[in-house]
């Protein structure tokens, strides 16, 4: 897999004086479903403005394909990669969801039959195809962030940068928003970065993680490599899935053989019909 988006940074301090990132390396390959994880204020919608080439001015060195971000013109790159803000009310301000989602295509200087055929794309990828004439004002919270992920799917973008996609969201919201990012990712290719603390729905869906905290990087890898030692998750004020933190609880206080930590129910299962066996 080929490298997308690098980052090199030495730190990056708001005019302010707040350091909020600082000595972060890591890579985003292409195809990858990556996530970076963090309590409140570890810097995640700083890094994913850093990786979008919205924050300018930090110390070190970010490539979007090999290329400085803060050499590409805009243009270039938008074309490639799009940031999903946490807040919809933040990125929709078209009367309906018609023409919110053919903004960025017709702002590209598509023909209008060009922007037709990808408004209703992109809206059919997010399961909002029936929602094009309703006003933005009337849609529900989840169906605002599928439409702003619509607007970018609209505009070609190979690269999803989704502040936490699933904050806000109902349970059963959080699930069908992570299940339509593992449909885009999977189906369409996509590589998408999202940030959140969902510590639950990390294992189920991605494939590689970063743990940020007070801007550093203080761990990465497979979920199953990040999720290991509950001490360390809590020194960064995270902790493991619920399901692992019972299997390890069970494992460490009733002494009960578990040969590992699942992170999943599926995981679990196994684990507990093998411990059950011995
Ligand atoms: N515009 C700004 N000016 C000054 N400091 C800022 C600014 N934006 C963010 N910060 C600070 O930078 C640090 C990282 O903030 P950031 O929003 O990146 O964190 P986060 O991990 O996305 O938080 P959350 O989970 O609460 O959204 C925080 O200490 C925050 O107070």
């Amino acid at each position: 897999m080929d490298t997308r988006i690098s980052v090199d940074l030495q730190s990056y301090k708001y005019p302010d004086g707040t350091v909020a990132l600082s000595d972060i390396r890591l890579a985003v390959k292409r195809g990858e479903f990556t996530g970076i994880l963090g309590s409140n204020g570890s810097g995640k919608t700083t890094l994913l403005k850093v990786m979008d080439g919205l924050i300018k001015g930090y110390q070190g060195e970010v490539l979007l394909d090999g290329d400085n971000v803060l050499r590409l013109h805009p243009r270039d790159i938008y074309r490639k990669v799009g940031l999903v803000f946490q807040n919809p009310d933040d990125q929709l301000f078209a009367s309906n969801v018609f023409e919110d989602t053919a903004f960025g295509p017709r702002n590209m200087g598509c023909a209008e039959a060009e922007v037709r055929r990808r408004v209703e794309q992109a809206l059919s990828s997010v399961d909002m195809a029936e929602f094009g004439a309703k006003g933005i004002h009337n849609l529900s919270y989840g169906q605002k962030k599928r439409v702003c992920i619509a607007g970018l799917l609209a505009m070609g973008h190979e690269i999803l940068l989704m502040d936490e996609p699933t904050a806000g969201l109902d349970p059963m919201g959080e699930y069908r928003m992570m299940e339509l990012l593992t449909r885009l990712n999977k189906e369409q290719g996509v590589t998408i970065v999202m940030a959140t603390h969902s510590v639950d729905l990390v294992p189920i869906f991605l494939h590689q993680l970063h743990i940020l905290s007070r801007g550093k990087l203080v761990r990465g890898g497979t979920p199953e490599e990040v999720f290991t030692a509950p001490d360390e998750l809590a020194n960064v004020k995270l902790r493991l899935p619920h399901i692992a933190e019972l299997i390890y609880k069970l494992k460490h206080d009733e002494g009960l053989p578990f040969a590992r930590i699942p992170l999943t129910i599926g995981e679990a299962r196994r684990e507990i019909v093998e411990a059950m066996g011995k």
